[in-house]
């Protein structure tokens, strides 16, 4: 599904990623951990552009339009599964049905109050809710996110990740908690300064092993 071999990348002339070798298949549900500039986020960019067609993508920086509601945020989400003219609709006068799938999501992302709200009026882990409802309302197979969780509560956090990763089949997603990464995933993948300095089976570590990624850095 996705495939590595000996790979580097620069943001400019500003090297981020080194010789990185991996293949992720179907089914796998990955976290990439690492220090702030590790290069996480530049690893998923690399591995989305592999198959962005399939990819429901919760990026660090959320991308929502302020100008619009949190309803039309979410179905923007979904664009791609429609005719333009139908979108043009459901952007300006909602169907009932799309109505109530948007809704839904809502609902269980604790935003059912907002459904008409703009985002700049929302807090930031209200935005980032908001921000998953547009990756969820995609309907892909693949879920890759940057930190979606990061501005939620623990509590809430650790629920909305579950829901996540249970609606998709395969999932990458850079995560700063050692707990949530050996919580949620079956893999994890360590990077340091652009390379990878460690890839297990979550079975096989534990929480002091990513502490020690953060440690060492
Ligand atoms: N748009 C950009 N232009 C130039 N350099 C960039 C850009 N984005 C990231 N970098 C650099 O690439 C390196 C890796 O950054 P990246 O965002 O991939 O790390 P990260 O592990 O996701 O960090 P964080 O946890 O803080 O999000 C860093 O040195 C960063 O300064």
């Amino acid at each position: 599904m996705f495939h590595l071999s000996n790979a580097s990348f620069s943001h400019g002339s500003l090297p981020v990623l080194h010789d990185i070798t991996l293949d992720i298949v179907e089914g796998e549900k990955v976290a990439l951990v690492g220090p702030s500039g590790a290069g996480k986020s530049s690893l998923l960019s690399v591995l989305w552009q592999q198959n962005p067609e399939q990819v429901a993508l919760c990026p660090q920086e959320s991308g929502l339009v302020d100008i619009l509601s949190v309803y039309q945020n979410i179905y923007m989400g979904g664009l791609s599964r429609f005719s333009t003219l139908y979108n043009v609709f459901n952007l300006i006068r909602p169907w009932t049905s799309r109505k109530r799938d948007i809704a839904m999501i809502c609902q269980q992302l604790g935003l059912s109050d907002k459904l008409f709200v703009s985002p700049d009026k929302l807090s930031g882990g209200q935005r980032q809710r908001v921000a998953l409802g547009r990756a969820l309302y995609r309907q892909q197979p693949i879920f890759m996110g940057d930190e979606p969780v990061s501005s939620l509560d623990p509590e809430q956090g650790d629920s909305l990740l579950s829901e996540v990763l249970a609606r998709h089949s395969t999932a990458i997603v850079a995560i700063h908690s050692p707990e949530l990464a050996i919580k949620h995933f079956d893999r994890v993948i360590a990077l340091q300064q652009g390379r990878v300095i460690g890839d297990w089976p979550t079975a096989d570590i534990s929480v002091a092993t990513l502490e020690d990624v953060y440690r060492d850095a």
